[in-house]
């Protein structure tokens, strides 16, 4: 395994490397020891499987607030995904910028998105499917989303948004009042 920094502090790619003979291949998705250089005793309580089944679809922006703020270890075991953080910590150096990656079945990548940061993708072929692990369990009451074409935002997706939720459409743009989350 081999840590990537991005230019978002604390949100990190990790690269794994699948060990292969004949058989096959066999693949780590995870190791608490591994990634304690990163988060120490990480736990993830939820483990979700989103498959999008249209090339250029967006899901996102989405975030929990505190308590229940989480973080997310992702990877794509199908397809190809543009994957997407942005930093909404109150008082970051980075506060608002985001960075994208291509995540894909074949180049190993696994995103860790912290806690304060929005998370969205692009759909970079029909049917992608993403791994989520997840650092605090689902609560519809703490979710928070912002509008993956926000202006503010200015996320250059590689592709014309396609389809997207009613709920990621009508979230609300970011003005002057949002100054960002307070873990
Ligand atoms: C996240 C979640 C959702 N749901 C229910 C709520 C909806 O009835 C249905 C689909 O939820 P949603 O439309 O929010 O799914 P996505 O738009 O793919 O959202 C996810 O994708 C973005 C990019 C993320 O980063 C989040 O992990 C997550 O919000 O599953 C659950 O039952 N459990 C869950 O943990």
């Amino acid at each position: 395994m081999k840590l990537q920094p991005t230019p978002l502090p604390d949100f990190m790619l990790i690269e794994t490397m699948p060990v292969q003979d004949e058989r096959g291949r066999f693949l780590r998705l995870f190791c608490e020891t591994e990634l304690a250089s990163i988060r120490p005793a990480l736990h993830f309580p939820q483990i979700n499987l989103s498959t999008t089944f249209q090339r250029g679809s967006v899901r996102g922006m989405h975030f929990q607030r505190p308590p229940v703020a989480e973080a997310k270890l992702i990877r794509c075991i199908h397809g190809r995904v543009f994957d997407v953080a942005v930093d909404l910590r109150l008082g970051s150096p980075t506060f608002l910028q985001w960075h994208g990656v291509e995540l894909t079945e074949d180049n190993q990548l696994q995103a860790f998105i912290p806690e304060g940061f929005a998370h969205g993708f692009q759909a970079m072929s029909d049917n992608a499917q993403l791994l989520y692990m997840h650092t605090e369990s689902w609560n519809r009451s703490h979710e928070g989303g912002l509008r993956p074409d926000d202006p503010r935002l200015a996320i250059s997706w590689p592709l014309p948004i396609a389809q997207i939720s009613e709920r990621d459409r009508s979230a609300p743009l970011l003005d002057n009042s949002f100054t960002g989350i307070q873990l």
